[in-house]
């Protein structure tokens, strides 16, 4: 279970977020939208330790990742997982080596069987050798997902991973995401500005209004 609560950002004069508060049961996928500058991003960027904030807590699966707008637990042990829009994989390595990048710590053969299981998942055995720029943007965020995926985080932030791909492959990638989180039943948060990508995504979907979270 995911709880943030009081969460305030101020930056310089500005407040962006007031007393933002979700809460997400495990297993629950959520989208967040908002206007352009509204604070979806800063909300991510607070859950996974990345930037502070005036007031906050993160509490995940019972454990306090962050209280007071500060941050108790490190990103890289926060256990939880990000796919962004762009420079999503490392370009000079292979789909093999970017997705095994956070499972460094397991033996060779786990390594390689884990990356075999997320490209089944993904639907794209074989490519384990092939370069990002040798596959196509949305082969990218898949590789990228799997990427995300391979150390089981118990959190997946998704910023805005499906709006530079083009149209006609854009459904069909975010019902297959969709797909395969629920099947790994991982929690997950969506940052979007389609209300229509963010229907057929999540469970339940919020909007950032006035400073706040509200839930349709
Ligand atoms: N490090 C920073 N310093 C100063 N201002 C910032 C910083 N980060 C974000 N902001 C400002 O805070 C506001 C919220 O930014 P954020 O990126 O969270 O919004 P967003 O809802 O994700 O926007 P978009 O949909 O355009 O990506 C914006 O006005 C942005 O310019």
């Amino acid at each position: 279970m995911l709880l943030v609560n009081h969460l305030s950002i101020s930056y310089q004069a500005t407040q962006i977020l007031n007393d933002f508060d979700l809460s997400l049961a495990t297993g629950d996928i959520f989208a967040l939208l908002g206007d352009s500058g509204s604070g979806k991003s800063s909300v991510l960027r607070f859950i996974s330790g990345l930037d502070e904030a005036q007031s906050g807590q993160v509490i995940l699966n019972g454990k306090q990742l962050s209280n007071n707008g500060t941050h108790n637990v490190p990103p890289e042990l926060r256990e939880i997982g990000m796919v962004f829009q762009d420079y999503a994989l490392f370009p000079h390595m292979n789909v093999k080596k970017n997705i095994s990048f956070g499972i460094y710590n397991l033996s060779n053969s786990k390594q390689k069987t884990k990356v075999e299981e997320l490209l089944l998942m993904i639907g794209l055995k074989g490519v384990e050798r092939k370069y990002p720029h040798q596959l196509s943007g949305g082969e990218q965020q898949r590789v990228a997902l799997a990427r995300a995926l391979a150390p089981s985080p118990k959190l997946l932030l998704l910023d805005e991973p499906f709006s530079s791909l083009d149209k006609n492959h854009q459904e069909q990638l975010v019902l297959q995401v969709r797909d395969i989180l629920k099947k790994t039943n991982i929690t997950s948060i969506l940052v979007t500005h389609d209300k229509y990508e963010a229907t057929i995504f999540a469970d339940k979907v919020g909007v950032i209004k006035n400073k706040k979270l509200t839930i349709n």
